[in-house]
């Protein structure tokens, strides 16, 4: 039987998230352009058919992925953009587009951070730059890392828009032997929530560098996630169900996981190293470390009690000691 025409589509980033998802699409019929910053990475994946700086072990199908350093070219002819790198070096990554280069695609962020500059959910930015509307936009959510995608081992993205055709249509392209996708319609409280389990990862992280156990984890995270409701009810009100794999699955995953950025980076911090030496670190982008600036300030319009995120941003942001600042949290969790 004939197959229908491949569904054309560009990621956006060079990381592990990116690798993953372009994995998991090439299982399905799309023709994928995909944009790193590096020009060297792209050189080797045309070559040998792998990512050499992130998930080197997956194979890149290069008869259904064609690698590009020209943003231009990389989202021409598409209709399908995914949006895979920190949020803070989006505007970076999307230098030269204009509203014209997405006119009629459709536009989904993989992207679990704040624009640190505007203090902006991504879908939110990239509605305001580049005038996609709100029924155009998506976002990939649920518990799901990057490396565990590699591996093949069963996981789940819930896809979230406020248009129900848009939302199953990402959906329905992000299925494959491995993954099961739900579309849903709470694109901004999923988006939020997403944005502050990583900031509650740098805390639980912060504990672990400390010495606190799981008994206190436990408190931590079950503590945590009422201030998320607090927080997504106040700037976005509208029925949900926070105990779903998109809010609560996402911030178990990240608070427990080995593979977690943000939990690896707030354990530094927790150890005693600066920032900087963190940062250093790693090879990876902790969201949360920018997210937590951005939930402060937008949170001076809302007052909402959010003890954990507090305490996070006075470590990271005011040079305040992990000890103190966890003795104070220590007596405000329950
Ligand atoms: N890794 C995961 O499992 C996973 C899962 C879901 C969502 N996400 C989200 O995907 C997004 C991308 O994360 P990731 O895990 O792929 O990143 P990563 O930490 O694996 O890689 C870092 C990325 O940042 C880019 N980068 C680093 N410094 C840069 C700079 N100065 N300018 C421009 N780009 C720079 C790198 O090229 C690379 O693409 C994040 O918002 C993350 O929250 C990640
Ligand atoms: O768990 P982290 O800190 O690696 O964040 C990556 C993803 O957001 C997990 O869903």
């Amino acid at each position: 039987m004939k197959q229908s025409q491949p569904v054309r589509l560009t990621m956006v980033g060079g990381g592990s998230w990116a690798t993953a998802l372009v994995k998991i699409l090439s299982e399905n019929n799309v023709s994928i352009k995909w944009w790193l910053r590096k020009s060297s990475d792209a050189e080797h994946i045309k070559k040998f058919g792998h990512n050499p700086s992130y998930l080197s072990d997956v194979q890149i199908n290069t008869r259904k992925v064609k690698v590009c350093i020209k943003i231009r070219e990389a989202v021409r002819d598409s209709e399908f953009i995914i949006l895979a790198v920190p949020a803070a070096f989006i505007g970076d990554a999307l230098t030269g587009l204009k509203p014209e280069h997405f006119a009629g695609k459709w536009v989904i962020s993989a992207i679990k951070g704040m624009i640190p500059s505007a203090n902006q959910l991504v879908t939110d930015w990239v509605s305001n730059q580049y005038d996609v509307p709100p029924e155009r936009m998506a976002v990939i959510a649920g518990p799901c890392h990057a490396e565990e995608v590699a591996l093949e081992k069963q996981s789940y993205l819930t896809i979230a828009s406020p248009d129900s055709d848009s939302a199953k249509r990402v959906a329905d392209l992000l299925r494959c032997r491995f993954v099961q996708t739900t579309p849903v319609d709470d694109i901004y409280g999923i988006e939020y929530a997403a944005v502050m389990k990583n900031i509650i990862a740098l805390a639980c992280g912060i504990t672990r560098g400390l010495g606190y156990g799981d008994n206190f984890q436990a408190v931590l995270v079950s503590n945590a996630m009422q201030e998320i409701r607090r927080f997504v009810d106040a700037v976005y009100p509208k029925h949900r169900d926070l105990s779903g794999s998109a809010y609560l699955g996402d911030l178990l995953v990240t608070a427990y996981s080995p593979f977690s950025r943000n939990r690896t980076f707030g354990t530094l911090i927790g150890r005693g190293y600066t920032i900087q030496s963190a940062q250093a670190e790693m090879n990876m982008i902790a969201e949360g470390y920018y997210a937590v600036k951005s939930i402060h300030e937008i949170n001076k319009q809302f007052n909402v009690d959010m003890p954990i995120t507090r305490a996070v941003y006075c470590i990271l942001y005011e040079r305040a000691s992990p000890t103190a600042e966890m003795n104070k949290l220590k007596g405000e969790l329950m």
